[in-house]
């Protein structure tokens, strides 16, 4: 076991989710996915749109119940069960609030949602992002309104908290103010951070895990730092390409016309290896490993002109 492995083993686990399905009428959102979540760890839920990320983290959070399978989270199934979803924060920019809810109100509501809320912070985070506290929420800009669920995602010092794409409208200066809080809370107060989000490399440095959906189903669920330093890109001959990686873990292959593209997890001495076998290999980032994992095209869903 390396020390990554073994760091990796010694978290408790906070939930996970086994074998779950979800369906709306006859289209399957979620299909048969099953991962396991950790304590005290930082999730990237990568995926295009409509892969099923939103469906996911609904389950999770115990606003949605599966069709099929089991989700357990912080040792119960959260769905209609106060006791959980209290330690479990779902900040979500489409989050629907009363028409008369002021800025302030949403605070005094996760004030007394989540037992852990941290007042003082929330208040610090408001003057970050420039809230005006007595303005009604319906009246903010978009980008505010993710700004509103960034101050209660992290002023909620939920056990678990779920970001949904949690910077759409904000801008860059934001964004970043957000990744410094989030990673400098994570720090003194350590707890299951999840967020789904497409600005991957934005947040490739931040996130510790990650899971990539496509279609509904689940494709890479891998240590973020596992793919950073390890994930190669390696092409030639198909014969060439598949002596060299028949046994190792492949993310992702194509081929065509007798050649093959294979990304894989290799040392340095592997890459070496491919280099003297004559096979061209280049390093991919997770942006690029995510986007092959997930253009495949399903035939079957293309004849039918779904997704
Ligand atoms: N209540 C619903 N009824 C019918 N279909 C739904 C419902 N909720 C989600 N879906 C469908 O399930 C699929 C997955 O949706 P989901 O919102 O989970 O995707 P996503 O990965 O979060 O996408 P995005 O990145 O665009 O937000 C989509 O095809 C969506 O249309």
């Amino acid at each position: 076991m390396n020390a990554l492995e073994n760091r990796t083993s010694q978290k408790a686990q906070a939930g996970s989710l086994q074998g779950v399905s979800k369906r709306f009428g006859d289209f399957t959102a979620v299909d048969d996915v099953s991962f396991e979540v950790r304590a005290n760890t930082i999730y990237g839920l990568l995926g295009r749109n409509g892969a099923g990320k939103s469906t996911i983290m609904r389950m999770l959070a115990g606003h949605a119940q599966p069709t099929q399978g089991r989700v357990e989270m912080l040792g119960a199934e959260p769905f209609e069960n106060d006791e959980i979803t209290q330690q479990i924060c779902f900040a979500a920019e489409n989050q629907v609030y009363p028409d008369v809810f002021r800025v302030k109100d949403v605070l005094t509501a996760g004030r007394l949602l989540y037992p852990r809320w941290d007042e003082a912070y929330a208040q610090e985070l408001m003057e970050v992002f420039n809230l005006p506290k007595k303005r009604q929420v319906k009246k903010l800009s978009r980008g505010m309104r993710s700004a509103v669920g960034i101050v209660v995602g992290l002023a909620s010092r939920a056990p678990v908290t779920i970001f949904d794409e949690p910077y759409l409208g904000l801008d860059a200066t934001s964004r970043q103010l957000f990744y410094d809080h989030l990673l400098a809370d994570y720090a003194e107060n350590p707890r299951t951070i999840m967020l789904s989000t497409h600005l991957i490399d934005e947040v490739s440095e931040l996130i510790e895990h990650v899971l990539v959906i496509d279609r509904g189903r689940l494709v890479i669920n891998e240590e973020a730092e596992l793919l950073r330093g390890r994930a190669v890109s390696v092409s030639g001959p198909s014969d060439l390409v598949e002596k060299f990686s028949y046994a190792m873990t492949r993310l992702h292959e194509e081929q065509m016309l007798g050649q093959s593209r294979v990304t894989v997890l290799g040392d340095p001495e592997d890459a070496q290896h491919a280099r003297t076998l004559g096979l061209d290999v280049k390093p991919v980032s997770l942006q690029q490993l995510v986007v092959q994992s997930t253009t495949q095209v399903n035939p079957e869903k293309k004849a039918e002109g779904e997704r």
